[in-house]
């Protein structure tokens, strides 16, 4: 039989999306085949360009299509379906909200690194710090004291570090101002956040959301479109129960769990690395069963993420091969294949 365009679709109905349990041709995910005498060229659409199985996805079109004798199979990625005009804030894809029952759980160390290990995956990423009552990303990026610009068009221009854009409102107001804010004033700045701000292209916007289940939580998800919900917890019984409830607010405002993430798991001994399990043990993946949704993983406790923190350097930028940060890495890779089980369940296909 003659090689066709028809005959390589043919062959892609044979591969599976691993996250989807479908194949690529039914979920609309082959964007173009081009042959040129014996060279085929394929463009692929991701629902999330940090997709974390792009190499196996590859591997299985390469293997699926070697019957067809082909000379050269070159494959294109296409960094999502999503039409712009659904985009819930211009230039930005999916916002991804970072949420925790309890204060002190470490969620702004989680949100800061999940986004620097979103970067590292290829994705374009911004960080908004929306914990407006205690704000500790500027910290965190080591942009205390920086001064905000805005463009020609009188939006402002967040902050770059590490490849990351971050915005800040310990950038904006003096540190503790926002602490004394009620409902209308917080609504306004969260509005002017999304609205009055030129985050340029992203990917992914992950919000670090104050602890709790407050007026932020409610303004962010009545201002824009939410993906999906990450919750932070340590194993503790108190923690989790607390952590349920910031689950709970999600589903009462129609956001997805996309995934629990357990901190501070086990306090790594920095001198012979033996954990210890300070707060318990197995608490974040039994209230992921309870949630029914992803386990995105355990970061241990450990002396450098703290003083990473500290030092306005996270531990994704300043040590990407250590422990720590390659948990942060393997959450990421799981937050993005949820998002992408998710964009395919609750988008129509471009
Ligand atoms: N896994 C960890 N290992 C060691 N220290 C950590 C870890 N996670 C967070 N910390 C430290 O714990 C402190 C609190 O973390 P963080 O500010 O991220 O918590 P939070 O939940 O965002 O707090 P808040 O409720 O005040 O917003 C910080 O000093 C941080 O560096």
């Amino acid at each position: 039989m003659a090689l066709s365009e028809e005959r390589v679709l043919e062959a892609l109905r044979g591969v599976m999306d691993p996250e989807l349990g479908k194949d690529l041709v039914s979920l609309g995910m082959v964007g173009e085949i081009r042959l040129e005498g014996n060279k085929a060229d394929l463009l692929i659409h991701l629902t999330t360009p940090a997709c974390p199985l792009k190499g196996q996805i590859e591997a299985d079109i390469r293997r699926a299509l070697s019957p067809l004798g082909l000379e050269e199979v070159r494959v294109r990625f296409g960094g999502g379906v999503r039409p712009p005009e659904q985009y819930p804030i211009p230039g930005v894809k999916h916002v991804v909200a970072v949420a925790s029952g309890k204060g002190g759980v470490g969620k702004s160390t989680v949100a800061a690194n999940l986004a620097l290990a979103l970067s590292r995956e290829g994705a374009r990423v911004g960080l908004l710090d929306a914990d407006l009552y205690g704000p500790s990303q500027a910290k965190m990026f080591g942009l205390e004291g920086e001064r905000l610009k805005v463009d020609g068009n009188r939006k402002i221009l967040p902050l770059e570090a590490h490849g990351i854009k971050v915005l800040s409102i310990a950038n904006i107001v003096p540190p503790g101002q926002a602490m004394i804010w009620r409902g209308p004033i917080l609504h306004g700045t969260i509005k002017q956040f999304l609205e009055d701000v030129n985050w340029g292209e992203l990917d992914y916007l992950v919000v670090d959301l104050p602890p709790g289940t407050g007026d932020v939580q409610l303004s962010l998800t009545q201002l824009t479109r939410v993906s999906g919900g990450v919750i932070v917890t340590t194993p503790q019984e108190v923690a989790l129960m607390d952590a349920e409830r910031a689950a709970d607010m999600f589903k009462k405002v129609q956001v997805p769990v996309l995934g629990v993430l357990e901190n501070m798991s086990a306090f790594l001994c920095p001198h012979c690395g033996k954990p210890t399990p300070i707060f318990g043990e197995g608490g974040g993946r039994r209230l992921a069963e309870r949630l029914k949704t992803r386990f995105l993983g355990e970061v241990p406790l450990t002396l450098s993420l703290r003083e990473s923190g500290d030092k306005g350097l996270p531990i994704v930028a300043a040590d990407p091969e250590g422990l720590e940060a390659q948990a942060f890495i393997r959450a990421a890779r799981e937050l993005a294949a949820a998002l992408s089980v998710q964009a395919f369940i609750s988008l129509p296909m471009a």
